[in-house]
């Protein structure tokens, strides 16, 4: 049995700087990868699917280029060359990720998968089929998750896609049905509504993105909808099947009324379940909730000592910049000894949507469920100097701001680039600007996020 002071297991986004990390203060680290180098982020989430929503904004703007004064005779959208731009995008993420390990000493990389055997041991199975045992004082877990899918009648009988498959199917669906009506369904639906699939989103919940306030839900809806999109939300789906070649056929309720829909492709985009399985965690005393998400304290820690689960893998929420946050309090907790804790941090993130939607701490709802004396302030994108001068007029910006002490406690800014003009108002939050300091601050023009004087000054009595 190979000892190492640390292993950790899964190289996304948090387990490859923190493996590389800990090697480099002198910890002699094992890193196990089953699949590919970066994880989700970079083959399967964040980066595939920017890169291909990058080519439906260029699809979007030729098609519509008649607004900006400018003739476009033809175009066609070539799908092949847009997975194969795609695909060199991830390769060099993956391959600069993997170069930047493999030259850290220090550090030794198993491909393959790791399963407990006890505590602070593993078994892994080598991609060769051969079988490692290994043993480490610090079992780090960045297993992450993989999509869900749900519990409907007929679904193991169809070909369905998942944000994993889609990304190389190189057929363009004539009519893409989509499952769900979060960030994955709303990012790929208008992806191939602009590359000229019909498009139909079917949403359990009564809006889309059901944590989100329902002006701003509203919103995007109207946007998806104005731009080709089907909305089915309170929809209960009966049954799916296959109804002859290419053709899939789904039963559904939605509003009070049946419906029968006919697809040529299902994308199923009903969330993500935690890769736990694998690990044989009942071999250890590490512990999951009902859905298999590790259960960690505010340190990242199990309930085994030494042991960590760090990632989407923990539960909460699942974006790349937590797990690399993640990452950070571990190297602070372990290496420097230092006190760190995921409790209270920012958790900002951008729907990439087109206009994008980028969300920072509380929303409306739940500002008033918490029954705070607030504020909203909110403006029209049609009101901004720099949406009108560009065209991109849609959405809008808004800011809940404490009444009493004029300090801004979340915004929702649904607008072209909304994640960067969110993330000046999260670094506002983080300083303790007021809404009255922003109403008055100078921002170059006209930039979008110069109407943040406009949008505080929205609030003036
Ligand atoms: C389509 C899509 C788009 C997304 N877009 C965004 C976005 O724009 N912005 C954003 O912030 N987030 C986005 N996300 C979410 C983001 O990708 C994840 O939150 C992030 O990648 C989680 O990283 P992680 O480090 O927890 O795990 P992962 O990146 O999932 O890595 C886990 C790794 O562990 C490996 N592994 C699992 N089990 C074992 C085992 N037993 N042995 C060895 N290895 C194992 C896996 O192969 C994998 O490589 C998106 C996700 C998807 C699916
Ligand atoms: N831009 C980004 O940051 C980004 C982009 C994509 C994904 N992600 C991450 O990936 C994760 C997964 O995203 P997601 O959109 O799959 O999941 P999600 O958990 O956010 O949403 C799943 C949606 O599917 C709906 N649903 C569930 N079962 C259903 C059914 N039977 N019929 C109809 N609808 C059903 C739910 O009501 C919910 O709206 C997210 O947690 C997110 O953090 C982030």
């Amino acid at each position: 049995m190979k000892k190492f002071d640390a292993i950790v297991i899964g190289s996304g986004q948090g387990g490859t700087p923190l493996a590389k990390k800990l090697a480099k203060a002198g910890w002699n680290t094992a890193l196990v990868e089953k699949r590919f180098i970066g994880g989700t982020c970079v083959n399967d989430g964040c980066t595939p699917t920017k890169s291909m929503i990058a080519c439906a904004k260029t699809a979007y703007t030729i098609s519509h280029s008649q607004e900006w004064g400018i003739t476009v005779s033809d175009y066609k959208v070539n799908l092949e060359k847009i997975i194969e731009r795609k695909n060199e995008v991830v390769n060099s993420f993956r391959s600069g990720a993997e170069r930047g390990l493999q030259k850290t000493e220090g550090l030794t990389i198993l491909y393959g998968e790791a399963a407990f055997t006890g505590d602070k041991t593993l078994s892994v199975k080598l991609k060769d089929g051969s079988q490692e045992e290994i043993s480490a004082d610090y079992v780090l877990i960045n297993t992450g998750a993989l999509p869900k899918i749900p519990d409907i009648t007929g679904i193991d009988t169809i070909p369905y896609l998942t944000s994993t498959t889609l990304l190389d199917n190189k057929t363009l669906p004539s009519h893409l049905l989509i499952i769900g009506g979060s960030y994955i369904a709303l990012e790929f639906g208008q992806m191939f509504r602009r590359f000229g699939s019909q498009v139909t989103i079917i949403e359990t919940s009564s809006q889309l993105l059901s944590r989100e306030d329902d002006d701003v839900a509203a919103e995007v809806k109207k946007i998806l909808e104005a731009g080709g999109i089907t909305v089915h939300t309170s929809a209960n789906i009966k049954k799916i099947e296959q109804a002859g070649n290419d053709v899939i056929r789904m039963e559904l309720t939605s509003g009070g009324q049946s419906h029968i829909l006919t697809g040529s492709h299902l994308l199923v985009a009903t969330g993500r379940d935690p890769q736990t399985k694998a690990l044989q965690l009942d071999k250890t005393g590490v512990s999951t909730d009902d859905n298999g998400y590790i259960k960690v304290n505010d340190k990242l820690e199990t309930g085994v000592p030494g042991i960590y689960a760090f990632g989407d893998v923990k539960g909460g929420p699942a974006f790349t910049h937590i797990a690399y946050n993640d990452h950070l309090i571990l190297l602070k907790i372990l290496v420097d000894k230092k006190e760190a804790s995921i409790k209270d941090r920012p958790v900002p993130y951008c729907m990439f949507t087109d206009p994008q939607l980028g969300r920072i701490g509380l929303t409306e709802k739940e500002a008033r469920d918490k029954g705070l004396n607030i504020k909203v302030a909110c403006l029209s994108m049609e009101k901004v100097a720099r949406a009108i001068e560009t065209g991109h007029t849609q959405g809008f910006m808004k800011a809940i701001v404490d009444a009493g002490t004029d300090k801004i406690l979340g915004a929702a800014i649904l607008c072209e680039e909304g994640g960067d003009v969110m993330s000046v108002l999260q670094m506002a939050i983080m300083a303790g600007f007021t809404a009255t300091q922003l109403r008055e601050m100078v921002f170059a023009h006209p930039l979008y996020t110069e109407s943040l004087n406009n949008l505080f000054a929205t609030i003036v009595d």
